[in-house]
């Protein structure tokens, strides 16, 4: 029998997850809660997805042509397993009503770590969210760093690190944020949210963040250093995270590659789903590799990156799966995590006349 979810909140993370749970046989879609009947609601409807609606805003719906499947808290009450999606500081709000329905919950990012039983990132902590009632998967900036820095510390242990993250300052529909022409400090002090983040998941990890908002809309890139506790070799490294399906390794050199617009234009040409990049976009001409130190930068594309761990986490939380890789691998097969990976090999090889049969 397929888990019966629910989303609350369709925006920029809700409608992927939507998504994510259409292409999985594990789940079945209960339905998505809107709270506006907007085009989104719409086209919701277009596409067979059931909307339910707050009771006391079921007439705006109605009188917009729209026609709800139910009240939202029928939709809580079908579901096994419900996603939150709302606004971050929304979900706290939303817990109460959860509460009433007794069922399991994943939060997001923009939510205060004490919302849930846990922090999640998979590479860190699957294991810690198996058969948890609650639980919070962190924000986009601090999934890209902990993808890389639990992987090095399993590989090779991590005894220092520093994440500079520069921040895109708004998602590409929101034309109601700034800042224009500015490089904002976020916060203007260190360390930014992003390190403190990332220790509510591995409290072992000793890092500092700073961040600053520039004007794109596309991508964050993050600057990162790593003091390793062994040495390594670049192309040790290397192998290490093409292992992992999550990142997408970026030789700019030979696929002219070099910036957060020729990524998203490579997602887009290769016809990813709303140009998205779920792989964090290690850019491998800046790892760079001193002693037991490593730099590098990686683009995070902010839209995408979380939707991989929130499909994980499903299975951790209901106990059906507790092999972590086999979940990886579920998730990754269905989102084809990776696929962008063979492109780009594929291309370089034909650059360099090489027969790639
Ligand atoms: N947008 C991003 O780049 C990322 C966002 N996040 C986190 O994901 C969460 C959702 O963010 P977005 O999708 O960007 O927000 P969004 O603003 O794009 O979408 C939020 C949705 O929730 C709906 N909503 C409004 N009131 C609600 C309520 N009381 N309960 C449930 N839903 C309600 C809105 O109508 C909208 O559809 C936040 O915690 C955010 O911090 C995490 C990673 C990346
Ligand atoms: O979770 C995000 O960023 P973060 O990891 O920097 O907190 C998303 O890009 C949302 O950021 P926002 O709070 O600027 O909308």
């Amino acid at each position: 029998m397929p888990v019966k979810v629910a989303v609350n909140g369709s925006g920029t993370i809700g409608k992927r997850i939507v998504d994510s749970v259409l292409l999985n046989k594990d789940f079945k879609l209960v339905g998505v809660a809107k709270y506006k009947p907007d085009y989104q609601a719409y086209l919701m409807i277009e596409k067979g997805i059931p909307v339910f609606v707050p009771r006391d805003r079921a007439g705006e719906f109605i009188n917009s042509g729209i026609e709800p499947s139910g009240y939202i808290d029928y939709l809580f009450e079908e579901a096994d397993l419900i996603y939150d999606a709302s606004p971050g500081g929304k979900g706290v709000l939303n817990k109460k009503i959860y509460e009433k329905h007794g069922k399991p919950v994943v939060f997001q990012g923009g939510e205060d770590p004490e919302i849930a039983e846990i922090s999640y990132s998979t590479f860190c902590n699957y294991s810690d969210a198996i058969n948890k009632k609650n639980v919070r998967v962190v924000s986009c900036n601090t999934t890209g760093m902990l993808r890389l820095l639990c992987i090095l510390e399993k590989e090779y242990g991590v005894k220092k690190a520093l994440a500079v993250i520069i921040r895109r300052a708004a998602d590409p529909k929101e034309d109601n944020r700034g800042p224009v022409n500015s490089i904002l400090l976020d916060p203007p002090e260190i360390p930014s949210h992003h390190g403190v983040d990332a220790r509510t998941v591995a409290p072992w990890l000793n890092i500092t963040s700073a961040a600053v908002v520039v004007p794109t809309t596309l991508m964050h890139m993050q600057f990162i250093e790593v003091e390793l506790k062994s040495p390594v070799k670049k192309d040790e490294v290397l192998e290490v995270l093409g292992r992992y399906r999550r990142f997408l390794l970026i030789d700019s050199a030979r696929t002219g590659i070099d910036s957060t617009s020729k990524l998203m234009e490579l997602a887009r040409d290769a016809g990813r789903m709303r140009g998205d990049i779920y792989e964090n976009s290690v850019f491998i001409d800046t790892v760079k590799i001193e002693d037991t130190r490593l730099y590098l930068f990686q683009g995070i594309h902010q839209e995408s990156i979380v939707i991989p761990e929130n499909m994980d986490v499903a299975y951790a939380i209901l106990g059906l799966e507790h092999d972590q890789y086999r979940v990886v691998e579920k998730t990754d097969s269905l989102l084809g995590v990776g696929s962008l990976e063979k492109l780009i090999k594929t291309s370089r090889h034909r650059l360099k006349g090489e027969n790639h049969e």
